[in-house]
Order: C-alpha cells, then structure tokens, then sequence
C-alpha cells in the first residue's frame, strides 16, 4: 500500500482542480485552496466546478477552503498551480506557512515578466530552502479532470521528490514519467503556449495539414534552439513536456492559447479575444518575452517575431509568411547525439 500523503494545492482554476481530483481519486488528504468562497462552497458541497470544469463530477473527498493557512498546514507536498503573474505573490504567503521539508511542485507554464525567470526560479527565491518540481506535460485539464488517459513529466534535482510524485499522482488514467531537467521542461511548457497561437491562427485561415506539420515541426525546432541557449538539454524536447505538449496545444481546441490564435485568425482584437477567455492564455505574455529576449541574445526566432508583428505591429498574415518562406535556406535538424 502506498505511503498517504497531506496535500495542498493551491489555485483552484482548471488545472488546479483538475490535479487536485487526481489526488483526492488516489485516496490521499487533499485541500484546494481557492480565493471565491463561492467556489468553495461549490466544490464542497456539490462537488463541481463548474466555471473552469463544466460537466465534471469531483472527487466527494476533495475539499476547498478559502484559508491559504488551513490549506497548507501539515502538508508534505503543495502544488502551486496559478497564473506565472500569481506565482511570487503566492509564494510570499506560501513562505510563513510551509511544514520543514515540505515538496513545492510548480505547474505553471509561464515566465515572469520583467524577470524572465522560470517558477522554480521564482519559488527558489521566495521559499529559500524547500524541495521544488516542476510538472509539464499534454495535460488539458478538460481531459484530465474527465479522467482521460494522460501522460506527463514530473522534474526536479530531487530524486526521492520526483519518486514520491510518480507514486502520488499514477493511476489507471494518469501515468507520470520523471525528469531532471527541470529549466527544460519549464521552458517547454512556457514556450509551446506561443505556438499554439501560431497553429490556432493557421487553422483559421484554412491551412492545410502540410502546413500545419511544418509549422509544428519548426516550432519544436524553434523552441529547443531558445531553450539550448538558456541552459536546457535539446532531448528534454523530445519528450511528453516537448513534442508531447507542443502537439496537443497545437491541435485541439480545448487549448485557450490556441482558441486565442483561431480567434486572431477569425479578424478578431487580442483584447477582446483574451477579455472573452476569461481563464489565463499564457502565451500572449510569454511571446512578447521571447521577442525581448531573441532580440538582444540574437536567437533566430522567425515564428516569434512573425506573430508579435501580425499582433502587435499590424503587420498582414501574407506579408509575413512571404518573408519566412523566402528566407535563407537552412538545416532542418540542428542537434545531433552522434559524436562527430
Ligand atoms: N488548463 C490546463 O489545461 C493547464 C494549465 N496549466 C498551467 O497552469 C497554470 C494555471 O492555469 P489554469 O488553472 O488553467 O488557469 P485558470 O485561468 O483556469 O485558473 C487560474 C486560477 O488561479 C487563480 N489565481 C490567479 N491569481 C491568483 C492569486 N494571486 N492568488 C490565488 N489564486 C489566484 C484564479 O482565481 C483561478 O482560479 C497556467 O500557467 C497554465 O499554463 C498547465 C497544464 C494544463
Ligand atoms: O498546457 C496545456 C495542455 O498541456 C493547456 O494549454 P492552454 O493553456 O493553451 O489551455
């Protein structure tokens, strides 16, 4: 029998709640921490929630509180699964709270503007001396929470914390692989949120699938060639928090930053497509970065400075796929295991 764990997970949007059912079906101890005690209410009463997860039945034993100190206290392991923009404020009052050797796993796929540092970075900080993972991977919470068979990656420097999550999290539906490459697999799932506006915005105009698959494939390419220059090992792409992720963003409406890219491509403002939301699309913040960044590190990053200049510089769709397909002619694969 597997060891029983106290578990808090603190943000109670559609990932939240999603991971937090998955706990509570694997018979641990388990609070969401939620900020509408409406919301609370709901989960604790007629155990749904239906804003971010319409249609799902909850776990009768997952329970929602409001008190961040309740949530949190005794708790081996927190899952801190808010907007990358919440994640410092959360982690500020997280500090006076957490239990000694506590495990802090990050699910967040964003990058903190301004700093441009990754969520382990931002709770390395703030939480000074804990245990931290990362969780990235093809993980629609729609699918999840209805208890679809699903893959993802669990990284840490820490080997017995990514042991304790695989055992915590596995079930008949939810099959968990571990990482050390933690840099990588943050950078994957930040990253990937971009392209799916770019596949979204290609799906409106009809594009076909050869088209899709290029722009897929040079977005992985993309990507690693970003995440190389910061540190992250180019295989760490060619698995679930990579390709994994980058596929199910790029293809499935149950995606919000690809519904951002369709409704682009529909004609539609990015204000009023990311007003009608209402949940967190990441990738609108993560492109601007990536733009800043590729700039001043002189990373080539044709995808990235085609949709800032389609969104942000009014630059037409045809304008700018004629200047990548004209531009120079390069390599189709860039990293290579083989020693030369
Ligand atoms: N929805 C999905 O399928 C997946 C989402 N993620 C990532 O998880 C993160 C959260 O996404 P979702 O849950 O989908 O977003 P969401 O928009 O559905 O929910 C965000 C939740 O965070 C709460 N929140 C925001 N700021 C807060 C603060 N300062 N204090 C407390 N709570 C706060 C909101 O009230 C809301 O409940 C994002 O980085 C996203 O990329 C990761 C895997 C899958
Ligand atoms: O990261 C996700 C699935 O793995 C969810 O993507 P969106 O944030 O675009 O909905």
């Amino acid at each position: 029998m597997p060891n029983k764990h106290k578990v808090a997970v603190v943000g109670g949007g559609s990932f939240g709640t999603a991971i937090a059912n998955i706990i509570a079906d694997n018979g641990h101890q388990i609070t969401l921490w939620m900020r509408s005690e409406e919301r609370v209410n709901e989960v604790n009463k007629q155990h749904t929630n239906a804003t971010y997860l319409p249609d799902i039945s909850l776990n009768s034993n997952l329970k929602a509180t409001t008190e961040l100190d309740v949530a949190v206290r005794d708790c081996d392991i927190v899952f801190v699964a808010v907007p990358s923009k919440s994640c410092r404020d959360v982690s500020k009052q997280l500090k006076p709270l957490l239990s000694a050797g506590c495990m802090v796993v990050s699910t967040t796929k964003g990058i903190e503007s301004d700093s441009n540092k990754l969520m382990s970075e931002v709770l390395a900080e703030e939480l000074g001396d804990v245990r931290i993972g990362v969780m990235s991977g093809p993980n629609l919470a729609k699918e999840l929470a209805a208890r679809q068979i699903t893959g993802t990656v669990i990284a840490s420097a820490d080997e017995s914390l990514t042991e304790t999550i695989q055992d915590l999290l596995q079930c008949s539906y939810f099959r968990v692989y571990a990482g050390h490459d933690i840099h990588g697999v943050e950078l994957a799932g930040a990253l990937k949120n971009v392209y799916a506006i770019v596949a979204g915005l290609a799906a409106a105009l009809g594009c076909g699938a050869n088209t899709i698959s290029m722009l897929v494939t040079r977005s992985l390419a993309e990507m690693s060639r970003y995440a190389v220059h910061k540190g992250a090992d180019p295989m760490t792409f060619l698995g679930l928090a990579g390709v994994g992720d980058l596929f199910v963003t790029c293809t499935s409406p149950l995606s919000r930053n690809y519904r951002v890219g369709f409704q682009l491509g529909q004609g539609k403002a990015l204000d009023d497509v990311v007003a009608e939301l209402g949940q967190v699309a990441e990738g609108v913040n993560t492109l601007k970065l990536l733009k800043q960044e590729s700039e001043q590190l002189n990373i080539y990053m044709p995808l990235v400075s085609g949709l800032y200049d389609i969104i942000y510089n009014a630059r037409s769709v045809d304008e700018v796929i004629g200047s990548m397909m004209w531009a120079d002619q390069n390599r189709d694969v860039e990293f290579s295991v083989k020693s030369s």
